[in-house]
């Protein structure tokens, strides 16, 4: 992370203003105001099917709305998302990490002893010849979040990255998530884990049917929750 990165607290807000998103004349996410600002962690929350991954795509550009606008007050920051299954190169570990520098164009002498030392920060040194696609889950997903970190983004956006991890995996990716977050990125993350929001959430959206019910402080939003939407799902109650 380069020195800018590591004291900003200025990374620009993005708007949703009345953001909605539509398929085939069925509406998946109703009309949505939120704003994320600051250096926080965002979880999103919510049951199966209820517009967390929507909220994502549209968030980091990956959809466009049907209605209303996705906006960034001031320049777009640079922006990584990690998804539930990483989307991983036919290569190396190590050549997953160089391929992203060769992009970012740092110059060839530098990138392999670059990729190797966030390679031992996330814990995969040993296993840098391997190819990626062999990797076990968890490692597949801390490549995913060392090849973010190359990146060296303002914001970065998780879509569900534990849900398929055993408890070991899960508290590496949560360490990694904390490790971005002290170096001054903002995260916006779906999980409908309730124990994981506990304990990395700043602040809560929780989304429902395709609304986003609430978005209040963590604290709050799991002492007095607004909705009973939320309340239910805060006690196990509410499946989906
Ligand atoms: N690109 C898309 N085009 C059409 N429909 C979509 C698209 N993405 C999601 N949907 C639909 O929108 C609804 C909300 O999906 P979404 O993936 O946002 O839910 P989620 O809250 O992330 O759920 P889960 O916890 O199961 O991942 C679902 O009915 C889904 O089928």
């Amino acid at each position: 992370m380069n020195v800018e990165t590591t004291i900003s607290t200025d990374i620009a807000p993005l708007h949703f203003d009345q953001v909605r998103f539509e398929h085939r004349g069925h509406r998946l996410l109703m009309p949505t105001s939120v704003t994320f600002s600051g250096c926080r962690r965002t979880l999103i929350m919510g049951p199966n099917g209820a517009g967390k991954s929507l909220l994502m795509r549209l968030a980091h550009g990956l959809l466009r709305p049907s209605g209303g606008q996705v906006r960034w007050q001031g320049a777009t920051p640079v922006q990584a998302m990690v998804f539930q299954r990483p989307v991983l190169l036919r290569r190396s570990a190590l050549e997953n990490l160089t391929y992203v520098l060769a992009i970012r164009r740092v110059p060839r002498a530098q990138r392999k002893a670059r990729a190797l030392d966030v390679l031992e920060r996330f814990g995969l040194a040993a296993l840098s010849k391997r190819p990626a696609r062999v990797l076990s889950g968890g490692e597949q997903q801390r490549l995913a979040l060392a090849r973010a970190w190359l990146l060296d983004p303002s914001v970065l956006f998780l879509d569900e990255p534990t849900s398929a991890l055993d408890p070991a995996a899960i508290k590496a990716v949560e360490d990694a998530v904390n490790a971005f977050h002290q170096q001054g990125t903002r995260i916006i993350m779906a999980t409908h884990d309730l124990h994981q929001a506990r304990r990395l959430a700043d602040d809560i959206i929780f989304m429902y049917g395709g609304q986003a019910l609430e978005h209040t402080p963590a604290d709050r939003f799991f002492d007095i929750p607004h909705s009973p939407e939320a309340a239910a799902f805060i006690r196990g109650e509410l499946v989906w």
